[in-house]
């Protein structure tokens, strides 16, 4: 699990460095290393806001600096700061939790759904679909009907593919390339995921048993919701091309959503 370490940010603000295009924040950072609390004065450059066009210079300078070190040389550190979303990564909160219902679950697919059909139409690959990149923003509460909020997370240092079997594509592990099919079949083994509350597919092989998974073109154990199950084995397709679009993925989550809504409340429905 990935432990929330704390660092302090203070924000004393100074003026705009002169000539540059930075708010400049005085900070702390500390560590927790075997027991021993260690305390860093840092600071933080923050770019400003009118001045997105210059990010591109502002993090080869920081990246630059970040390569080298020698004791004339600043010390820059790699850090992401990225905004803390309330309830955390998504395969942890389902392992906790017990009763979260279809319908949550179903909300949560079509959400990320509209993630990857956003990025789809920019054209942008993600690489890294899963449960652990879903992050929870709002739990959403079933008695006032409220409903939960993912955020898709960046795509972050991938792991070794053969760890990331099966999320990761089939085709990656000989072109390591990553087009926009990729993410289809990560969706698929992010859904089984959502299903079976946070357990990793394949969770218990070792590497070389999840490469001959691929190589005898094994799909993951099937779910007993036969519609929801057919939709996994399209986005798992072994053959890029013939996964679906993510309209098509919404329109089959709708439909789900829509029968799952018959199904719940087909007592309501029955002819008095
Ligand atoms: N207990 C608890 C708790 C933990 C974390 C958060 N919040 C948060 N915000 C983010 N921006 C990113 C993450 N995050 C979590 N795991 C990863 C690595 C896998 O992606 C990233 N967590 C909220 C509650």
């Amino acid at each position: 699990t990935t432990q929330v370490k704390q660092l302090s940010i203070s924000l004393q603000s100074e003026s705009l460095g002169q000539g540059s295009f930075t708010h400049i924040f005085r900070g702390s950072k500390t560590d927790q290393r075997d027991g021993v609390t260690h305390s860093t004065e840092v600071l933080l450059k923050v770019l400003d806001a009118n001045h997105k066009n210059c990010w591109e210079s502002f993090f080869e300078a920081a990246s630059l600096m970040s390569q080298i070190s020698h004791k004339h040389l600043l010390l820059v550190y790699d850090i992401m700061v990225q905004e803390f979303v309330k309830h955390g990564a998504l395969d942890l909160y389902l392992k906790k939790s017990t009763s979260v219902s279809v319908s949550w679950k179903l909300d949560v697919a079509k959400q990320l759904a509209c993630a990857l059909n956003f990025l789809e139409e920019k054209n942008i690959a993600h690489g890294n679909i899963c449960a652990k990149n879903l992050l929870l923003a709002r739990e959403g509460d079933p008695s006032t009907d409220n409903s939960p909020f993912i955020k898709l997370s960046d795509p972050g240092i991938s792991m070794a593919l053969l760890d990331r079997i099966p999320w990761v594509a089939p085709e990656v592990l000989n072109t390591l390339e990553i087009e926009l099919e990729c993410d289809k079949w990560s969706f698929g083994s992010t859904l089984w995921e959502i299903f079976n509350n946070g357990e990793a597919p394949l969770q218990g092989l070792d590497p070389i048993h999840k490469q001959q998974f691929y190589e005898h073109f094994s799909n993951l154990p099937a779910l007993e919701w036969t519609e929801l199950a057919d939709l996994i084995s399209q986005c798992m397709q072994y053959q890029p091309e013939l996964r679906p679009s993510c309209r098509s993925i919404i329109r089959q989550l709708n439909s789900l959503i829509t029968s799952d809504y018959e199904i719940l409340h087909a007592s309501d429905t029955l002819p008095k």
